[in-house]
């Protein structure tokens, strides 16, 4: 599909400044196709820009001017954050950020579940679950602080929070999160041989 397109662009005569949101694809491959004078920006952006709250991180291949890279990071700036990266880092940005909703998403119908079969109603705790979410990431971004400490102020001791945090450890919440990332990392590696 990508090989389709980079055809088209390079057909056209023209030398546009090429932005690729493409899992995995090289700039390498994308130079490949449109030839090697091309301006490419390699983008891994996430579906949370739909609401302005895009987390995203970018790449400029060698032909690009600093004016090139600060037009993609203006755009990008205007949906949410996007962080500038070496383009071996966005292996790693797919599999967090990139692919990172989906998980999330995961966790708040899980927390919701939860919710439901303690007896709560639906609508209820999938609001519950999810201003709880949005509510725990606002505060990471806000205070600055580790997230692990953030979380000892919420555990009381004794009390219910780490009761739950136990549960959480037992099920290994922790490990299965970071091998989801290095799955879906080693994921895009494999999309960038294809
Ligand atoms: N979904 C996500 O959250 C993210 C996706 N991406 C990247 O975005 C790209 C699309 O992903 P996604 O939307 O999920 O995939 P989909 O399969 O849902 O959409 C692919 C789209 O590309 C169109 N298409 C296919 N071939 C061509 C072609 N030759 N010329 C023009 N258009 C074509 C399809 O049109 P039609 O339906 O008519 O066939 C379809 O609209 C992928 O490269 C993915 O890695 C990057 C970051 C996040
Ligand atoms: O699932 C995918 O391959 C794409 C890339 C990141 C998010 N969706």
């Amino acid at each position: 599909m990508v090989e389709d397109v980079c055809a088209d662009i390079k057909g056209s005569g023209t030398n546009p400044l090429v932005v690729s949101i493409a899992a995995g694809v090289t700039i390498e491959s994308l130079e490949g196709w449109l030839g090697s004078s091309a301006r490419v920006v390699r983008v891994m952006p996430n579906t949370p820009c739909l609401v302005g709250e895009l987390a995203a991180a970018y790449a400029p291949n060698a032909a690009c001017s600093a004016a090139d890279a600060a037009t993609v990071s203006s755009l990008l700036g205007a949906l949410g954050t996007a962080f500038k990266v070496k383009e071996a880092d966005l292996d790693a940005v797919t599999g967090l950020s990139g692919s990172g909703p989906a998980y999330v998403f995961q966790f708040i119908e899980a927390l919701s579940d939860g919710g439901v079969r303690a007896g709560l109603t639906r609508p209820i705790a999938t609001a519950l679950a999810a201003k709880t979410v949005r509510g725990a990431a606002t505060m990471v971004l806000q205070t600055g602080k580790h997230p692990g400490e953030l979380k000892d102020q919420v555990t009381s001791p004794g009390g219910t929070t780490i009761t739950g945090v136990h549960a959480l450890e037992q099920g290994g919440m922790r490990a299965a999160v970071m091998n989801a990332v290095l799955a879906a990392t080693a994921r895009s590696r494999e999309l960038g041989k294809k």
